[in-house]
């Protein structure tokens, strides 16, 4: 896997930045929800607006009881009341914005995470290939709640802005050069911060792409646990584990120093802000004194709203600063899945509906042509597939063989549409000739299925793994299961009714063998195929004894009579039960035909039939050994 497909900040991204990237995305992921957004909005506003009557009230009622005396004590009383209607009245605002808001957010991250989802889904398989699935999952979960947890600031981000133009207005109000030296020092110590905040925005960046390294490698380890064990690589792992969680460190520690270092001067200048703005508030009160007006009365009460508002504009420029650190950070973590928003989706980009029409079930053939195709992350210069010409007729089974590395599993990808080639050319009888790489691509996978090499199963029942699947017009009816469960054999070791359905099947299928789990792939495998005119088998039954093998072809070939099957095999003790075969050599089909005719006519066949024979007699003398 190369560095630039664990970097987190794809070269688009970084070129992007500030506010808005954040609030348009929070547009575009909020459509059908955005009345509740903006009533959310509106209502979190009114709160705000609403609590900043509180230190006015306070403040009156101090003036009173400074003016007045005890006798001011009713009417004191009021302005004190007024801080509690004030404060209740925020909440009836503030309490329905928040649900609307939170709501709003759990929406946002169900999008973003489907969307991310259904991308991922539909990007080409050799995207998949080159980019760590660990890495892949961290990105899609970091971006989805970091756009949700965005969305569910709101209320801070709107609190904090109300926050810091109310008290400037109301000290404006009360005095405005007091109002216009707040917005002075303000503007100076909010620059400050997006200096400080700019730098440990890239070390986010930093510390993200060094916390997928650190994941994956968690992953890879948990994943194979197996051979950690068996090949003892407990310590070379902890060793990598604990080097990548250092490199964690690296941009954290400098961000923790950052950190500190913007909150001291957050701190220092906000609080000599406060206590300026209040001196000056006093000292423009009495500087006209003299003698003939006389000592100029100091009204407590307006000394308060002074400290009041300026202590609030003060803890709004703390506010500010560390909503603009989460901001940061919620920019970064949105920011890596822009890697997946912008790889190139090439599959299904040009749907052609006649190209896309699946066949006609019985009576398809294709003619393929001069397939070259060369993997991306390819060792050498020469093509994997290097000029590979074939035809496959409906209703009849080919066996595909060849060396280890001759490019089996290449071609049956190809064949599948998972890859597409490089160079193609089909023909077939039930559309038009296809030379066009994506549309073959396209074609194939309307009208193919392949099982794969790799039994996969996921952690589940079962039914739960038979259902996940789908045949061209759907899932398959659970009435199906059972039928598939003895095709495949499954039904040899778990009985095909509603209990066997419901067996657990653990992580990776750990409490199977691995011929049983095989052969639950295979049984979803013939579920999927259902309706396919080519199917393709990658070794399915490679780690089956050679009776089971041989029942599980028998049995394969009478659920799909009317398909083509290609099935690339191993042991060639099964090529008897093939109508033909295909002989594969470094990238090319050096031979094609019935296994008799290759036998008299095709060197590579026979080298390989003599190989095989070979290597089965050695097993076999190994077993007599064995016995004896
Ligand atoms: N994702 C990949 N990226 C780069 N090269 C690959 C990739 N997958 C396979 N190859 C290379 O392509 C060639 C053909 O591999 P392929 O898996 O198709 O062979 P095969 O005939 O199926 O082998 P086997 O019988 O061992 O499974 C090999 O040289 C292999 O190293």
């Amino acid at each position: 896997m190369s560095e630039s497909s664990i970097s987190g900040m794809p070269a688009a991204a970084a070129k992007r930045g500030g506010v808005f990237y954040l609030y348009k995305h929070l547009w575009e992921q909020s459509h059908g929800r955005r009345a509740h957004l903006m009533g959310a909005v509106v209502l979190l506003l009114t709160a705000q607006c609403v609590l900043l009557s509180v230190p006015y009230f306070a403040g009156r009622a101090i003036n009173v009881l400074q003016a007045s005396g005890a006798s001011g004590i009713g009417q004191a009383g009021v302005w004190l009341a007024l801080v509690v209607v004030a404060t209740a009245l925020s909440w009836v605002f503030h309490g329905p914005g928040r649900l609307l808001e939170r709501n709003v957010a759990l929406e946002i991250r169900r999008r973003i995470s489907g969307g991310l989802l259904q991308r991922l889904l539909s990007l080409p398989l050799s995207w998949h290939e080159t980019n760590h699935s660990g890495v892949t999952a961290h990105r899609l979960q970091q971006s989805s709640s970091a756009l949700s947890s965005f969305t569910q600031s709101q209320f801070i981000y709107l609190s904090s802005a109300v926050r810091l133009v109310g008290p400037i207005v109301a000290l404006w109000l009360l005095q405005p050069y007091v109002g216009l030296s707040a917005i002075v020092g303000f503007v100076l110590i909010c620059v400050s911060v997006i200096g400080f905040d700019r730098a440990m925005i890239r070390l986010a960046h930093r510390e993200n792409d060094a916390e997928r390294r650190y994941s994956a490698a968690l992953l890879d380890a948990l994943g194979n646990i197996t051979s950690v064990f068996a090949l003892r690589q407990a310590r070379a792992i902890t060793d990598l584990i604990q080097r990548r969680l250092e490199a964690i460190f690296a941009p954290m520690r400098r961000s923790i120093v950052l950190n500190e270092a913007k909150w001291c001067t957050v701190d220092i200048c906000s609080k000599v802000l406060s206590c300026s703005l209040v001196a000056l508030f006093a000292w423009l009160a009495v500087r006209h004194t003299d003698a003939s007006v006389g000592q100029k009365t100091l009204m407590l009460g307006s000394l308060y709203m002074v400290w009041e508002y300026a202590s609030q504009a003060a803890g709004v420029i703390s506010t500010f600063a560390s909503n603009f650190q989460n901001f940061a950070r919620q920019h970064a973590d949105y920011g890596s899945a822009d890697t997946i928003r912008e790889a190139p989706v090439k599959a299904g980009d040009t749907l052609d509906p006649e190209v896309l029409r699946p066949s006609s079930p019985d009576s398809e053939y294709y003619m393929v042509r001069d397939l070259v195709f060369s993997h991306p992350g390819a060792r050498t210069e020469r093509p994997t597939l290097n000029g590979v010409s074939l035809s496959l007729q409906q209703g009849r089974r080919y066996a595909l063989i060849g060396g280890s590395g001759s490019g089996k599993s290449t071609l049956l990808r190809v064949l599948a549409g998972l890859y597409e080639a490089d160079r193609v050319a089909i023909d077939r009888r039930n559309g038009p000739a296809l030379v066009a790489p994506s549309a073959a691509a396209q074609m194939f996978r309307a009208n193919v299925t392949l099982v794969p090499q790799d039994a996969e199963v996921l952690e589940g029942t079962l039914a739960e793994n038979l259902a996940l699947c789908a045949t061209h017009a759907g899932a398959p009816a659970d009435a199906q299961y059972s039928e598939a469960m003895n095709t495949a054999c499954v039904s040899d070791f778990i009985p095909a009714d509603a209990n066997g359905l419901n067996t657990a099947v653990v992580e990776r299928g750990a409490n199977w063998s691995g011929g049983q789990r095989a052969r639950i792939a295979l049984a979803r495998g013939v579920l999927a195929a259902a309706d396919s005119n080519l199917v393709l088998f990658d070794e399915p039954t490679a780690a089956l004894d050679s009776r089971t093998e041989a029942r599980v072809y028998d049995n394969i070939f009478a659920a799909l009579p009317n398909s083509c099957i290609v099935s690339s095999i191993h042991r060639l003790h099964l090529l008897d039960r093939f109508d033909e075969v295909i002989v594969m050599h470094e990238g090319r089909v050096v031979a094609q035909g019935p296994a008799a005719l290759l036998a008299a006519t095709s060197p590579d066949f026979r080298q390989l039939l003599a190989m095989y024979r070979q290597e089965d007699r050695a097993a076999q003398s190994q077993d007599d050994s064995a016995a004896a």
